[in-house]
């Protein structure tokens, strides 16, 4: 692949997504980008990595730093998350603050604001999931511009421009583009424009596997589930990936394998689904379970699993 020269008028910068979890952050990343990168789910804290996705259109490009949510840390995955993320909007040229658009602005999110203000980055505020959003009634017109007001008054001090869309039905989101264009600084390419993301395949094969744990079981596996690729073989007609799945208890693994191993099963056809559309091509995928007491806390295990405080 070929990194073009770019013409003088050219721009090109770096911008972290940045908000509170379950935003939206990795479903805009992947609407943007036009391709699935980024894992998502109705569960928060999904996101634990910092991720970029790349943005190439003809007068610029943008290079999208995922981060993940901020938030309150409990243990040590936690504090490494907001320290990751606290560092991601002190590194780029521009901040999309995106917030639930359909609620009014409250403690959580100025926590956000005063992270962003004291790193002096520029910004936009992005209220997203608008598409929840109904105008049947006065009441409904009153609460949107209530909503819009509480960001406008944290935005203003500062010059934020504020923008209003949503992830999934893709409204409002050329205006958002055309205001990250403004932002940027006049640069380079700084990857070859076929290019959509930085991060290996396998990196993505294990977040893919990881979503769909996420998406088949409760409250006590999601947070406690790591996955390693520990194979990734390319035959001529089928690419062969063995994955294991660490989890932190003899419980958890027993939920995930579940009665039968119907539950391992129904994790890995999906997952696999999922990386076949990935590498355009026929996976057979095949999943282990272990078990790995306290990985969230050991920060060799962190850094094994790569988890890497920046
Ligand atoms: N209705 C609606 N739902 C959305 C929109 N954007 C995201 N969602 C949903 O919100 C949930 C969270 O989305 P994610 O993209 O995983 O959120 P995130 O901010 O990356 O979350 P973390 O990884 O926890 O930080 C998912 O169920 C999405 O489908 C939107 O524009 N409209």
């Amino acid at each position: 692949m070929l990194i073009p020269s770019a013409s003088p008028e050219f721009k090109s910068g770096f911008v972290a997504l940045v908000g509170r979890p379950n935003v939206g952050k990795s479903t805009l990343l992947n609407t943007l980008i036009g391709q699935k990168i980024a894992i998502t789910s109705p569960v928060a804290q999904t996101t634990r990595n910092r991720l970029q996705g790349i943005l190439t259109l003809p007068e610029a490009q943008i290079i999208l730093v995922d981060t993940p949510g901020i938030h309150k840390p409990h243990h040590l995955l936690g504090e490494v998350i907001v320290k990751n993320a606290v560092g991601a909007i002190a590194s780029v040229d521009l901040v999309v603050w995106l917030v639930d658009g359909t609620v009014e602005a409250g403690k959580g999110d100025r926590f956000i604001a005063d992270i962003i203000a004291n790193a002096g980055t520029p910004a936009i505020v992005g209220l997203n999931k608008i598409d929840q959003l109904t105008s049947e009634s006065l009441d409904d017109e009153l609460k949107q511009s209530k909503i819009l007001a509480s960001y406008r008054d944290i935005a203003k001090p500062h010059d934020w421009d504020l923008a209003r869309f949503s992830a999934i039905t893709k409204e409002g989101l050329d205006k958002l583009q055309e205001m990250m264009c403004n932002h940027l600084p006049v640069g380079p390419y700084y990857y070859p424009p076929e290019l959509v993301t930085d991060q290996p395949e396998r990196f993505i094969m294990g977040e893919l596997v990881r979503e769909q744990i996420m998406l088949h079981t409760h409250e006590e596996v999601p947070h406690s589930v790591a996955v390693g690729i520990d194979r990734v073989d390319e035959q001529p007609k089928i690419t062969k990936v063995m994955a294991t799945i660490y989890v932190e208890r003899d419980s958890q693994k027993g939920i995930l394998i579940g009665k039968k191993g119907q539950m391992l099963k129904d994790i890995g056809t999906k997952a696999r689904e999922q990386m076949q559309k990935l590498i355009m091509g026929a996976v057979h995928l095949e999943l282990f379970v272990k078990v790995q007491p306290n990985w969230r806390s050991s920060r060799a295990q962190l850094t094994d699993f790569g988890y890497r405080a920046e």
